[in-house]
C-alpha cells in the first residue's frame, strides 16, 4: 500500500483516466485544517492521482493550489465532494468522497437506454449540480456520462442517485504549458461547438453536455457520434440533431435547446433542471391534463440564460488564436485531418486541425484510423484561423510544437483506452462495497407530483456544509387544461436486464454447498432406484446368509481346535504324572539300597 502525503493510503485502482488514476485509500490519520473534510483513521475514500505529466506541470501545479478552495467548497448532494487536495513532492491528488456504483456509462452499457420519465428525471439532477456549479461560478467543461457515478442499487433504476465527478480537472488539464496553444481538452462526443472553435466557454458548454447525455440516456448513443474525432467536432459545429423516433415531443423540446449551436440561445442549468421535471410529470403514465399541458408548452421554461458564468475566466484570455480550448477552425470543413480514436470515449487533448482535407506532416491522408504520433502540418501559434500556416514555425531541428503535443495526446489516449477495465482485475467488482445510505427513492419510471420539488438528502454520511449555493425552486402548476390528445408513441426498447446471479449477495462458499448438496441428493435418487427395480435386496439376504453360515463354520472349527488342544495338554499333564511317579519309584529304589546291610565277601 502506497502512502499519499501522511494521511491516506492507496489500496487498489479503481479506474484510470485521461488525467489520471483513481484509488480506493484509506484514511490513517485525520487530515488538518486545510482539508474540507477531517474524516477518521480507518475511513475509505477515492483519491484520483493526477498523472506525473500533469503533476510535473508548473502551470497544473499553480492551478491546483490555486482552485484548492473553489473544489473544497462545492458541495451539493449531486456533485461527489472534494475532501482534500493532496501536494506532495511530485505527486497531485485529490481526496474525494468514494461512491459505491459504476458511472453513468458503464451503466447505460450494461443495461441499455432509460425511459423518457427516467432520463429527465436522471438528468434534473444532473442539472441541480450543474446550477449549484455555475451559480459558485465554476464550470465543468467536461460532462460526460463517464463522470456521472452512480450511487444506490443498479437493479432498482429508482434508487439511483447520480454524482458529478471530475470538476475542476478540465480546468487543470487544460495548463497552457500543457496545451500550449492549439490544444483542447473535453471529448469529442459532448464538446460545444463554441469549445471545438476555440470561443470563450461559459456555463452553456455544460448545459449542451447535458443535452447531449439526455439524448444519449434515452437512444443509447449521443446525437453526433461515429467517424474520426473531427468528423464528430465538424458534426456538432454543422448538423442539426434529428429527433429520435421514441423521443417525445416535450423531452425532444427540451433537448433542441440545450443543443442549439449559439449559446446565447442555451437555457441555463436551473431551467433546465426545473423543465426536465415538468417535462416527466407531463410524459408519464399518469400525468393529467394539466400536466401533459404544462409539458407540451415547456419551450415558455427554456428561456435563455443570461448572464452565462464564463468558465475558467481566471486564466483564460479571449477567444483567437491563443485560446487554449481552440481546435477547429471557424472554416473548417469534413474531411480534414486529426486524430480519429473514439470521440465518445475519453477526455481528449486534440490538437488544431489544419483546414479541410490536408494530410499530415508524413504525407499519409486521414485513413480514419488514430494514429497518435501522426505528425501534423507546422502550424506557428499566431497563424490565422484555418490556415495550415508556413511560416513562423519551430526550426526543423526542434521539435514542432505539435509533436510534443502530439506525444501528450498519445499518452492521454492510451491511459484512456484502458479505462474499460478487465471484469476480472476490475476492483469495483471484486470488492465489497461501502454502501452509502441510500438516497430517497425517486421513481424514475413515474412523474414527480407537479407544485413541489423534493429536495433530496445527499448519500453521505457526514453533515453537509451549510453553505446551499442553489435552492430550487417549486414547481409551477399550470392551469387545468383539457388534455390533448397525444400521437401513440412506440414502445421505448429496453435492452434486455441482466439476469442477477444466483448468489446475489456473493457468500463464500454458497456455491459449493449448493453443490454438495445437490450431489447428495441424486446420490439418495439413485440409491432408492437401484434398491427398488434391481436384485440387490435379494443379494442382500443371500449375502448376509452366507455370512452367518460362515460364521458359524469358523466358530465350530474354533472349538474343535480348542477341544484339540485341551486333550493334547490333558495327555502332557498325565506323561508328566508317570514321569513324577517313575522318579519316586526310582528314589524309593535308592532309599532301600542305601539302607541294605553291606553282604559279607565270601558269600556272594
Ligand atoms: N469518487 C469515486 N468513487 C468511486 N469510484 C470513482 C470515483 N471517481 C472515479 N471513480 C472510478 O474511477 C474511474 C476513472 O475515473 P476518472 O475520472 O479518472 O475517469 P474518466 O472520467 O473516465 O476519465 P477522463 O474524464 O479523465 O477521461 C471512473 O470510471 C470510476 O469508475
Amino acid at each position: 500500500m502506497r502512502p499519499v502525503g501522511s494521511k491516506y493510503l492507496l489500496e487498489e485502482p479503481l479506474g484510470r483516466g485521461a488525467t489520471g488514476t483513481v484509488w480506493r485509500a484509506r484514511q490513517r490519520e485525520t487530515a488538518g485544517a486545510e482539508a474540507a473534510v477531517a474524516g477518521h483513521p480507518g475511513e475509505t475514500v477515492a483519491i484520483k492521482v493526477l498523472k506525473e505529466e500533469l503533476a510535473s506541470d508548473p502551470d497544473v501545479v499553480m492551478r491546483f493550489l490555486r482552485e484548492r478552495s473553489v473544489l473544497l467548497r462545492l458541495t451539493h448532494p449531486n456533485i461527489v465532494r472534494t475532501r482534500d487536495l493532496v501536494v506532495e513532492g511530485e505527486l497531485l491528488a485529490l481526496v474525494m468522497d468514494l461512491i459505491d456504483g459504476p458511472d453513468l456509462d458503464r451503466h447505460l452499457r450494461r443495461n441499455g437506454p432509460f425511459s423518457a420519465v427516467g432520463a429527465a428525471l436522471l438528468t434534473a439532477r444532473i442539472a441541480d449540480a450543474l446550477a449549484a456549479s455555475h451559480a459558485d461560478g465554476i464550470v465543468h467543461r467536461d460532462l460526460k456520462p463517464a463522470n456521472v457515478l452512480l450511487a444506490g442499487s443498479e437493479d432498482d433504476p429508482a434508487g439511483l442517485w447520480p454524482m458529478l465527478t471530475d470538476f475542476g480537472i478540465a480546468r487543470l488539464a487544460d495548463s497552457p504549458g500543457l496545451t500550449r496553444t492549439h490544444e483542447f481538452v473535453g471529448t469529442p462526443a459532448y464538446v460545444a461547438p463554441e469549445s471545438a472553435e476555440g470561443r470563450p466557454q461559459t456555463s452553456a458548454v455544460d448545459v449542451y453536455g447535458a443535452g447531449i447525455m439526455l439524448y444519449e440516456l434515452v437512444t443509447g448513443r449521443p446525437p453526433f457520434g461515429g467517424g474520426t474525432a473531427l468528423e464528430v467536432l465538424q458534426r456538432h459545429l454543422n448538423e442539426e440533431p434529428q429527433r429520435p423516433g421514441n423521443v417525445p415531443l416535450p423531452l425532444w423540446t427540451v433537448i433542441e435547446r440545450c443543443l442549439r449551436k449559439n449559446p446565447d440561445e442555451r437555457p441555463g442549468a436551473e431551467d433546465l433542471a426545473r423543465a426536465l421535471r415538468t417535462v416527466a410529470a407531463g410524459i408519464g403514465a399518469h400525468a393529467t391534463p394539466a400536466q401533459a399541458e404544462a409539458a407540451m408548452g415547456v419551450g415558455a421554461l427554456l428561456g435563455p440564460d443570461a448572464p452565462a458564468t464564463p468558465a475558467s475566466g481566471d486564466a483564460q484570455g479571449p477567444a483567437g488564436a491563443s485560446d487554449p480550448t481552440r481546435v477547429l477552425p471557424t472554416t473548417g470543413g469534413p474531411g480534414g485531418d486529426g486524430p480519429s480514436h473514439d470521440p465518445n470515449a475519453a477526455t481528449s487533448v486534440l490538437p488544431h486541425a489544419a483546414g479541410p482535407g490536408q494530410g499530415g506532416q508524413d504525407g499519409r491522408g486521414d485513413t480514419g484510423a488514430f494514429d497518435p504520433t501522426r505528425a501534423m502540418p507546422p502550424v506557428p501559434s499566431g497563424a490565422p484561423e484555418g490556415q495550415g500556416g508556413s511560416g513562423g514555425g519551430p526550426s526543423p531541428e526542434e521539435p514542432h510544437p505539435w509533436q510534443t503535443q502530439l506525444r501528450a495526446a498519445r499518452d492521454r489516449n492510451e491511459q484512456t483506452q484502458v479505462q474499460p477495465l478487465d471484469p476480472e482485475l476490475d476492483p469495483l467488482r471484486r470488492r465489497p462495497r461501502r454502501s452509502p445510505a441510500p438516497p430517497p427513492p425517486q421513481q424514475y419510471g413515474q412523474p414527480e407530483p407537479p407544485g413541489q420539488y423534493r429536495q433530496p438528502e445527499p448519500p453521505r454520511q457526514e453533515p453537509r456544509q451549510p453553505r446551499q449555493a442553489y435552492a430550487p425552486e417549486p414547481l409551477r402548476t399550470p392551469e387545468p387544461q383539457p388534455r390533448r390528445q397525444e400521437p401513440p408513441r412506440p414502445p421505448e426498447p429496453r435492452q434486455p436486464r441482466q439476469r442477477r446471479g444466483a448468489n446475489p449477495m456473493r457468500i463464500p462458499g454458497l456455491g459449493c454447498l449448493k453443490g454438495c448438496l445437490f450431489m447428495v441428493l441424486i446420490a439418495v435418487a439413485i440409491s432408492v432406484l437401484v434398491w427398488n427395480f434391481t436384485p440387490l435386496p435379494e443379494w442382500w439376504d443371500q449375502g448376509r446368509q452366507f455370512w452367518e453360515d460362515t460364521k458359524n463354520w469358523i466358530g465350530d472349527v474354533w472349538a474343535w481346535l480348542e477341544d484339540l488342544v485341551g486333550a493334547g495338554q490333558e495327555a502332557a499333564d498325565k506323561v508328566e504324572d508317570v514321569q513324577n511317579d517313575v522318579q519316586d519309584v526310582r528314589d524309593g529304589i535308592d532309599d532301600v539300597r542305601e539302607n541294605l546291610p553291606d553282604a559279607p565277601a565270601g558269600n556272594g
